[in-house]
């Protein structure tokens, strides 16, 4: 009952416009709402008034401009909804609209081999689908995400950020062009040399500024094959002195990143588990004894005419490396498939109903001097019993990341990516809760706050004001000018709740 009274509530909305009326090839629909009053995190649920399905950008356009034109009295927002896949709300409107990106009609991806290809894809595409396509005319993009169903546009607006970003940059280093609607409802095209404001703006920048319609990512030579390895380190600073060793290196590994084994049980879960792998080189039976481990994770990219040498290149890098001899673990796959990994996880989790559950997910980038003080205390104290999902960490280094892009980054030269990608059960009050999680996630982020680590978060979650200026910092005055010129209404991306939408009293 409650449902519908809300569903009418917000169709009678007092400043609810006749969106009905607008000259959309699109539709709006008035009934899907839950479903886009949802995401990954499975935490918030904010239900808009209606979905948005656009066929074309004009349709976006025409409706942004629709609430523009309506002033600042109206209480309507905007939110794009990419894959749906954030973890707090950050795809969602109260009350307003959400714009579904993935159905955005329009010319199909267009690949463009030559000296330096690139792709043209809408902002609503999903990744997997870029990397089939490229994939036809053997080109890929350079860098990744560790999961690929996640839309150009959702991923564009945080960094995108996986094992290749040392070499490559995030994603957002890797975009050539882009077309975006503005808060104003101005189509327009942005580039390094054109609007190169709203350009780099756009690039991390959480929405606020503008819906990426189409993007152009540049592309690579695609390897066919890929050696995926994995080994172990009881001790943090060789660990972390490899991996920063290896980031940066000319020509050793393609992927670096890695795992924190929290294992106060002393059975070793078994961390190949999600390693899908053909033909593993077998690790022999290896016997924790309830300390902490390190998991270095790389990967040689290679084609099919050099496969007797990779092995022989592949020692040659190892041999360098100090991690446990006994534990390496190495398999050979297709590059497609190494990409997808991620998916072969989702899968299992589905079939066991775990994958639709709260993910009180805490994504930090911490610098490099202060990774051993914060892995001490955290992976040593804070983190007592097993981890409810991966923990991720792999360094990076700054120097491929555009300062002028919106994204907020640590200062020094290299900093560690550490995400805690944990799954809660529903309804328990064990250590496998959802408020065990977040007690957790909110003693490490005060420990980084008193011991002032100089930590970043990243696909950032704040709810106050002072939180938000404290996170951008100096920067903070930049992003405001930033939103007053491209969204002055805000009326774009509520759900990231930094800027309220300001309604005067009448
Ligand atoms: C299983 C999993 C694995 C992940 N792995 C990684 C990883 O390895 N590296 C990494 O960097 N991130 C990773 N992420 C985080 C992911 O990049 C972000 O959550 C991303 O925003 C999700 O993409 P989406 O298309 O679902 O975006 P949505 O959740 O739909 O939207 C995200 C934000 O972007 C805005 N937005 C969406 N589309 C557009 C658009 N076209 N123009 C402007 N703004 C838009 C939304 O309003 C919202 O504020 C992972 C997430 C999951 C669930
Ligand atoms: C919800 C889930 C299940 C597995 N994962 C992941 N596993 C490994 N690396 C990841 N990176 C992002 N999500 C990851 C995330």
């Amino acid at each position: 009952f409650v449902s519908c009274v809300t569903i009418k509530l917000n169709l009678c909305s007092p400043n609810t416009p006749s969106l009905n009326t607008l000259p959309l090839d699109g539709h709006f629909n008035f009934h899907e709402v839950h479903h886009a009053a949802r995401d990954f995190g499975n935490r918030y649920q904010f239900l808009p008034m209606a979905v948005l399905h656009p066929k074309t950008v004009s349709d976006i356009a025409t409706t942004i401009k629709h609430i523009w034109d309506m002033g600042p009295h109206s209480e309507l927002t905007v939110a794009a909804r990419g894959h749906g896949h954030s973890l707090q709300g950050q795809a969602q409107t109260q009350r307003g609209v959400v714009i579904n990106m993935e159905s955005l009609e329009g010319p199909e991806i267009q690949v463009y081999t030559g000296s330096s290809p690139y792709v043209d894809v809408s902002g609503g595409e999903l990744w997997i689908n870029i990397l089939h396509e490229s994939l036809k005319y053997g080109l890929a993009p350079k860098s990744w995400t560790d999961y690929l169903h996640l839309t150009i546009g959702g991923t564009l607006s945080n960094a995108g950020i996986s094992g290749q970003a040392f070499r490559h940059g995030p994603q957002i280093s890797n975009v050539h062009q882009l077309e975006v609607v503005t808060g104003k409802g101005e189509v327009i095209n942005c580039s390094e040399k054109q609007n190169e404001d709203l350009f780099h703006s756009v690039l991390g920048g959480l929405g606020q500024f503008g819906i990426i319609t189409r993007a152009r990512i540049s592309l690579e030579a695609a390897p066919a094959r890929v050696k995926w390895i994995r080994v172990l380190y009881s001790d943090f600073a060789a660990f972390t002195q490899d991996q920063e060793h290896l980031i940066s290196s000319e020509n050793t590994f393609d992927y670096v990143e890695g795992f924190v084994i929290i294992n106060r049980t002393g059975l070793l879960n078994n961390w190949r588990s999600s390693f899908n792998s053909k033909d593993p080189v077998q690790a022999s039976q290896f016997k924790s004894d309830g300390r902490t481990l390190f998991c270095l994770e790389l990967a040689k990219y290679f084609n099919l005419d050099k496969t007797d040498l990779i092995n022989e290149e592949v020692e040659n890098f190892l041999s360098r490396l100090s991690y446990i001899r006994s534990t390496l673990f190495m398999s050979e796959v297709a590059y497609i498939d190494f990409l997808d990994r991620v998916h072969v996880s989702e899968i299992k989790l589905r079939s066991k109903d775990l994958w639709d559950v709260p993910h009180p997910w805490l994504n930090l980038l911490i610098p490099k001097s202060k990774i051993h003080t914060f892995a001490e205390e955290v992976f040593g104290s804070i983190l007592t019993a097993t981890s409810n999902g991966p923990i991720l960490i792999y360094p990076v280094n700054r120097s491929r990341w555009d300062n002028r892009t919106s994204v907020v980054i640590p200062e020094e030269h290299i900093f560690y990516l550490v995400a805690f990608l944990t799954s809660a059960v529903p309804s328990s009050t064990g250590t496998d809760g959802l408020e065990h999680i977040l007690t957790q996630n909110k003693r490490i982020l005060e420990f980084c706050e008193t011991a002032h680590l100089g930590v970043k978060q990243y696909l950032p979650h704040y709810t106050t004001k002072k939180e938000w200026q404290a996170h951008f910092g100096p920067r903070w005055e930049a992003f405001v000018q930033r939103k007053s010129a491209y969204d002055p209404l805000a009326i774009l991306a509520p759900g990231q709740r930094i800027f309220q939408k300001a309604i005067p009293f009448s």
